[in-house]
């Protein structure tokens, strides 16, 4: 399972989990404005915005799992098993294969709006990247600095729900998630008054009481749920610093630590591989691993952004601790 993240301070920053039991060979990928872009089924892209992100490189393309362009749009792709469901190629529309999602969204626009009115015409077709890379069933979160939203291919068709809460988890599809966040709007983040019965004397005995019943285990639903209450209710400041320590907390409260969550068989459990903040305002992406938790960066303006050659980062994995004697 994952999570996504879009959050504001001075700056818009947007990100997620990568929950799973093994590791794809991720690497942070900057993207240059003349690396060709070909399409399965529409129109090349010779030239484009520049693209940083988290990407698995195939045969020198990139397949991005999620990225944000030098314009400020960020999109990220979350798994959807047994919901996604992508068409045949249709005559008279966009074809755009899942795997070529990312690409052709960041490539091509610099906001959700804009986004949104080209959305009408797409079709997300049926089409394999290769027999190692088959289909995955993805939905996905689009986010700007003013608006995001929720993209799924759905039995229905393609479905755009504005997505006001900047979060996106997995199943189930983001009308029902977000429907059951109204079992939630009575949590709050004050200490909780009696409106229980005027007969008993309760006693307000710790901090935090007022959000009793906000779920903590790690199924989508409730990391949804979670992920809301901390997103919504986050305080940050300006700064970079404050800002980016804010949203990895906030990813934070809905990482899976090994061993709580079995994905078949005895030893094999979902944790949170990575979890990254891209700062869209200045392109820098930051990264932490499940087992490094000092913040990486890759500023995408430190590459040479009008080359045609994808350059790429193996995430820096393991503890870099600091000892202070
Ligand atoms: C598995 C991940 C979601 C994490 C998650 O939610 N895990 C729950 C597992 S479980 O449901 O709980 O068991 C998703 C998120 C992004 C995906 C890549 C996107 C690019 C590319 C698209 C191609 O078409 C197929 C290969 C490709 C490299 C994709 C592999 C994989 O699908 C990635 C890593």
């Amino acid at each position: 399972m994952c999570t996504g993240v879009s959050y504001t301070t001075k700056d818009h920053y947007f990100g997620r989990n990568l929950d799973l039991e093994f590791s794809y060979h991720e690497t942070v990928a900057v993207t240059p404005r003349n690396f060709p872009f070909e399409f399965r089924k529409t129109e090349a892209l010779p030239r484009h915005h520049a693209i940083v992100g988290i990407a698995t490189i195939s045969d020198g393309y990139p397949l991005y799992y999620d990225a944000v362009n030098e314009r400020g749009l960020g999109m990220a792709g979350l798994n959807f098993p047994e919901n996604a469901d992508y068409k045949p190629e249709a005559a008279g529309t966009t074809n755009v294969t899942p795997f070529e999602f990312i690409p052709w969204v960041l490539g091509r626009f610099e906001t959700v709006d804009q986004v949104v009115a080209a959305l009408n015409d797409v079709t997300l077709v049926d089409i394999s990247f290769s027999e190692e890379f088959p289909l995955s069933p993805l939905h996905w979160i689009i986010a700007d600095k003013n608006r995001s939203v929720t993209v799924e291919s759905v039995k229905e068709g393609l479905r755009v729900y504005d997505n006001p809460f900047g979060v996106l988890t997995n199943n189930p599809t983001f009308d029902i998630q977000t429907f059951r966040l109204n079992d939630y709007m009575h949590l709050s983040t004050y200490p909780p008054e009696n409106h229980f019965s005027k007969d008993i004397a309760f006693d307000t005995y710790s901090r935090g009481m007022g959000a009793i019943g906000l779920p903590g285990d790690l199924s989508s639903a409730s990391r949804f749920a979670k992920a809301v209450f901390t997103r919504m209710n986050s305080v940050a400041g300006d700064s970079e610093s404050e800002s980016i320590s804010q949203f990895f907390h906030i990813l934070g409260s809905v990482a899976q630590q090994r061993g709580c969550v079995h994905v078949g068989g005895d030893d094999k459990f979902e944790i949170t591989i990575y979890s990254s903040c891209c700062n869209t305002d200045t392109g820098v992406y930051y990264y932490t691993t499940y087992e490094n938790s000092q913040i990486t960066g890759v500023d995408m303006h430190k590459e040479d952004l009008d080359s045609s050659e994808v350059v790429d980062y193996p995430l820096v994995k393991g503890q870099r601790l600091s000892m202070q004697n």
